[in-house]
């Protein structure tokens, strides 16, 4: 996958470049390419904001740069999904995840300050906003949607079983989770997973993860697809939480 990020601070995608997409790049699985549109600015000034029409306070992204960047990208040898990323889009969830990183090509467009000249949405197929708060600009929005997506990227991760398991992709909490030692200060691994009896791990995984998932996210249980082994645990955990 080529992924294309049109920024104004391409420094900041140094860190992700060296740590987590350096194995990716290396094993030509995933291209990442930084376009600073700020090199696309014509005025001697380099100016990509300016004031807005009507007035109010702050600066918006201009057009012109953003759009001469996109201009300037080679041609689209393949399917092209440009997503902006901005606090009016639609929210970043895990099924998202899963379907841009079917994609040949994402590129994503980060702005600054208070916003874009609604001209700019013309260049978008999507708009992703990473949750309902402001940031100071889409560059932090985009690196965790790029690690999101790179990771479900087959190869990328090496052991493509855990993402698929992941508990946001069945769209259940994650049950309790336990490694060495057996007895942690006197705080002791659930004796069921020492057991070896799958079926019983099984069965306490997902009545653990039904639990954390009604006790924690209440506003995902309709989403959650019950299967008929569920009801007694369902039953079991209403005993074990009535009031
Ligand atoms: N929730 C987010 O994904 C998100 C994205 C960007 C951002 N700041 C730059 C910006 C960009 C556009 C309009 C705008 O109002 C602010 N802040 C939060």
């Amino acid at each position: 996958m080529k992924i294309t990020v049109l920024t104004l601070f391409p420094e900041m995608f140094v860190p992700l470049q060296e740590s987590i997409l350096k194995r990716a790049q290396a094993a030509g699985h995933l291209e990442v390419k930084l376009v600073n549109f700020r090199d696309y600015a014509l005025s001697k000034h380099k100016n990509v904001d300016d004031v807005p029409y009507g007035g109010g306070a702050g600066m918006l992204l201009k057009p012109e740069p953003i759009y001469a960047a996109m201009r300037d990208l080679p041609l689209a040898q393949r399917k092209r999904k440009v997503i902006l990323i901005s606090p009016q889009g639609q929210v970043f969830r895990q099924e998202k995840a899963k379907e841009w990183s079917a994609e040949e090509e994402l590129v994503f467009i980060c702005g600054h300050y208070e916003g874009f000249d609604e001209r700019i949405r013309n260049l978008a197929d999507e708009e992703a906003s990473l949750g309902d708060y402001v940031l100071t600009g889409g560059e932090l929005a985009a690196m965790v949607m790029i690690d999101a997506v790179a990771r479900l990227i087959p190869g990328v991760l090496g052991e493509e079983a855990s993402a698929e398991e992941d508990s946001h992709s069945i769209g259940l909490l994650e049950y309790p989770q336990y490694t060495r030692p057996a007895d942690f200060e006197g705080h002791k691994v659930p004796e069921v997973l020492l057991s070896g009896h799958h079926a019983q791990i099984k069965r306490w995984r997902r009545k653990e993860s039904l639990r954390r998932t009604f006790l924690r996210r209440p506003d995902l249980v309709s989403n959650i697809f019950f299967e008929a082994d569920d009801y007694p645990l369902l039953e079991e955990l209403r005993l074990e939480h009535e009031e």
